[in-house]
């Protein structure tokens, strides 16, 4: 309504007087007086001289500049007065109106007189052109006026520059307090400062023009004579609105840029303390975390397992209350293994675990345990011992452990373990990974598929399996439960954390407590004896005062391991930890207020923790010597590499190199026996892969090519060397790769091939970790390469040509 009224204005703004007067025209008399009162001030002559006056630095400007101009001239004058003195004729100066009435030029001639050059309106002739006249000035006149726009020009220099000391003067009020401020600070004084700078130059400009011609052009009569006239194309209204707009804006900045709030510089987050990690959520048993020495050993005979007491007791009683050693049959079957003393991992957790009972009461003091050891120190026989000691005296099978995995072959690998050990105790372990059908798991896992039990119907005692398939059976498969789990173990756990694949962590969760299964209870339900008593009441099948009210809602522990787990308290929140203990493998120092200090920690006080027998070697050089100093690690005598691990960055590069070192070994006559080399991925079928690995570790193939799906947790006995072709990426893949060799008290070197362009970043990871010192620098000279450069190149053209056909 509002932008109508205005257009009306508009309209009528060229008869407002008619419009006041007219009773005929509504529109105009249901204006607002005020506005009434603008437009016609908007529309009459006295805003036009209003708005001159408001402008008269502008004009004054433009004055100054133009008076310059015509000192100029003047002194062009002065110069052609010998001349006149000798009595030769003043150029005539009409010729300059010639010029002068060439239409969009205004003309400026020699001798202007100030008084017609201060009202526009009088020095605008008829073309619009300005025309000034000064023929019959005396010599003492010009000189007089000289002196006097010298005065001026003095005048606004002098203003000008008290206009600036004023804006310095605000900047400066502004105070800035920090390095964001005088930042701030100097982007104002840089603003002024190139006003100024800008100025300067165009008083040099001005002191340039006395002697130069530089802005104006120099007119030529036909003759080509030059005219003592200055030409110039804007138009003075269109430059006194260029300088106004220039100094609104310079001193809008300045006065905005003075009242802003300043901000610290943003920097990277700081590595989190362990109070700010409290603070955040983090259970203190996790801050003060357990440390055992990694050199740590323990006869297997000598191992007491603790007996858990059903109410919480002093660690001084906790520690009293020793029992026997493990069973003879599991000392048997370990003793079968080679396995006469265990490691430090084991020997923390195997008397803490072993004892547990295999029902547990209500007040029953329970731990959830997380686990930080180094790869290959032996974690995975750390859960599976006392698994098995515990489950060992159960009677009816129940689904009461569940480990999960991150891969179909660790999942193979922990099943191996867990059958050696467990001979003899007809404990039935199962596993879920997709490598059979659905069907065919549903079927091993699960006794009854057809009628709803309420207690579940499972065909094994322990399950092993990867997130994935887990979750298919908890929603497909009939009486498929976890009531009557005992123990959940998540190994890998911060890989698996990551994952958040069908939001496999909180369906678990969800599925140990009863509530997620009462909505089932019908009247033709059967089995409800099979129901775990913690179950009963959520299921509606007792009275609260049945003594099993008072049980956990889930009796189920939660066994976490990693050699890289995780500290990161919104992970550890997600696994509702109860009563957790954090147990740290490492070199035995105590942590400080700010984290371990000889551990590679991550920002979040993650603990990286690296075998003690392990070598680290990095060479930095150019991408395009990668290969030459590969074959020269596998060929050369010193380091002789053999049963070694290379991993690439990718399935397709690992092919390509694959084929490269193929290539090389059919060409190179420098060896006497050709290295097998063999490549490792996912594309594999699982029957391939468990062949592969079996070869590997018999020593039939020297060199595998894998990508990462390797890097974690496999355990080759074999592998003395691991080389990382392409560098990893972050600290936890390092690790993990490196901890596939010097495994379980062994020897082993890791190799990592670090393109220039990575050297910085992949140094700083390693410094971030607090490890850059472990990891030696090895360089390869140029001409250590020779012998192997005719084969090298033998074996690139065949590559080249292969990938051609492809
Ligand atoms: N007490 C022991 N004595 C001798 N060998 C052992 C002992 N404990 C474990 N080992 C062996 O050490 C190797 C590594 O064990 P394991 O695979 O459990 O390591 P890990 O800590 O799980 O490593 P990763 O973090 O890489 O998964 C295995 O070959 C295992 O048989």
């Amino acid at each position: 309504m509002a932008t109508t009224k205005h257009v009306k204005f508009a309209e009528d703004a060229h008869a407002p007087q008619f419009a006041l007067a007219s009773t005929s025209r509504p529109q105009a008399i249901a204006v607002h007086p005020d506005r009434l009162a603008v437009v016609q001030a908007a529309s009459s002559k006295a805003q036009v001289s209003k708005k001159t006056k408001t402008k008269t630095d502008a004009q004054r400007r433009y004055l100054k500049k133009k008076l310059d101009k015509r000192k100029k001239v003047l002194k062009a004058k002065k110069a052609a007065e010998p001349k006149q003195k000798g009595g030769e004729a003043q150029e005539p100066l009409d010729t300059g109106a010639e010029v002068a009435s060439k239409p969009g030029q205004s003309v400026v001639f020699t001798k202007p007189s100030p008084d017609v050059d201060m009202d526009n309106s009088t020095a605008n002739n008829a073309n619009g052109n300005t025309a000034e006249e000064g023929e019959d000035e005396t010599e003492e006149s010009v000189e007089a006026r000289r002196a006097k726009r010298k005065a001026e020009k003095k005048l606004k220099r002098e203003e000008r520059r008290a206009l600036e000391r004023e804006l310095e003067a605000q900047n400066a009020a502004a105070g800035p307090s920090n390095t964001e401020q005088k930042r701030e600070g100097n982007d104002i004084r840089e603003a002024g400062s190139t006003t100024k700078r800008r100025r300067e130059s165009k008083d040099d400009d001005e002191k340039a023009d006395e002697s130069s011609d530089d802005e104006g052009r120099s007119v030529k009569d036909r003759s080509g004579t030059p005219l003592s006239v200055q030409v110039r194309t804007p138009s003075p209204e269109t430059e006194n609105q260029r300088i106004d707009q220039d100094l609104e804006l310079e001193m809008e900045m300045a006065k905005n840029l003075a009242g802003i709030p300043t901000f610290p510089l943003p920097s990277g987050p700081a590595k989190a303390s362990y109070g700010l990690l409290s603070m955040q959520g983090l259970p203190a048993a996790l801050r003060d975390a357990e440390r055992i020495s990694q050199e740590l050993r323990v006869p297997v005979k000598d191992i007491q397992v603790r007996h858990h007491r059903r109410i919480r007791v002093s660690k001084e009683e906790e520690e009293q209350a020793n029992g026997d050693g493990l069973s003879l049959r599991m000392q048997k079957q370990l003793a079968d293994s080679g396995i006469e003393e265990f490691f430090a991992v084991q020997t923390a957790l195997v008397p803490e675990l072993a004892g547990l009972p295999l029902v547990a009461h209500a007040d029953e003091f329970l731990h959830d345990y997380l686990v930080s050891a180094p790869t290959g120190s032996g974690k995975t026989l750390s859960y599976v011992v006392p698994l098995v000691e515990v489950l060992s005296k159960r009677i009816v099978t129940r689904l009461r452990a569940l480990i999960i995995l991150p891969t179909r072959d660790l999942v193979m690998q922990v099943r191996e373990t867990l059958e050696l050990l467990s001979r003899g105790t007809g404990l039935r372990i199962g596993t879920a990974t997709g490598q059979h059908s659905f069907a065919q798991e549903q079927a091993t896992l699960v006794a009854d598929l057809q009628s709803t039990l309420l207690g579940g119907s499972s065909n094994v005692d322990i399950l092993i399996a990867t997130p994935g398939r887990l979750m298919d059976h908890l929603h497909g498969t009939r009486n498929f439960s976890l009531q009557h789990l005992r123990f959940l173990v998540i190994d890998e756990a911060d890989r698996l954390l990551n994952q958040s694949f069908q939001d496999w962590l909180a369906q678990v969760l969800t599925h140990l407590s009863p509530e997620s299964q009462a909505s089932e209870t019908s009247e033709g339900v059967m089995g409800h004896d099979a129901v775990a008593a913690s179950w009963y009441e959520s299921l509606g099948l007792r009275a609260k005062s049945w003594e099993g009210s008072r049980l956990l809602s889930s009796q189920c522990q939660k066994l976490l391991f990693s050699a890289t787990l995780t500290r990161d308290p919104s992970k550890i929140a997600a696994l509702q930890l109860r009563n957790p203990r954090y147990f740290i493998v490492g070199d035995g120092t105590p942590e400080t207020v700010d984290g371990p200090t000889n551990v590679p920690t991550d920002i979040t006080g993650n603990s990286f923790a690296l075998p003690s027998t392990l070598t680290e070697r990095m060479i930095v050089l150019p991408s395009e010597f990668k290969p030459l100093n590969l074959l020269y690690l596998l060929h050369d005598a010193r380091f002789g590499i053999r049963s070694a691990l290379c991993f690439t960055k990718s399935v397709d590069s690992a092919e390509r190199l694959l084929k490269l070192i193929q290539f090389f070994e059919d060409a190179y006559p420098g060896s006497t026996r050709k290295l097998v080399v063999k490549g490792y991925s996912g594309e594999l079928g699982t029957a391939e892969r468990t062949k592969l690995l079996a070869e590997f570790k018999k020593g039939d193939v020297d060199l595998l090519i894998c990508s990462d799906l390797i890097a974690r947790g496999i355990d080759l006995p074999t592998v003395t060397h691991v080389i990382s072709y392409d560098a990893p990426v972050d600290m936890r893949k390092y690790v993990h790769r490196v901890g596939r060799t010097a495994r379980a008290g062994r020897e082993g070197t890791a190799w990592t091939l670090v393109e220039k362009q990575e050297a910085r970043h992949f140094k700083e990871m390693l410094s971030a970790a607090n490890h850059l010192s472990q990891v030696k620098k090895i360089k390869i000279k140029e001409e250590q390469l020779t012998d192997l450069r005719e084969s090298y190149t033998i074996a690139l053209s065949r590559l080249k040509s292969e990938y051609a056909k492809a």
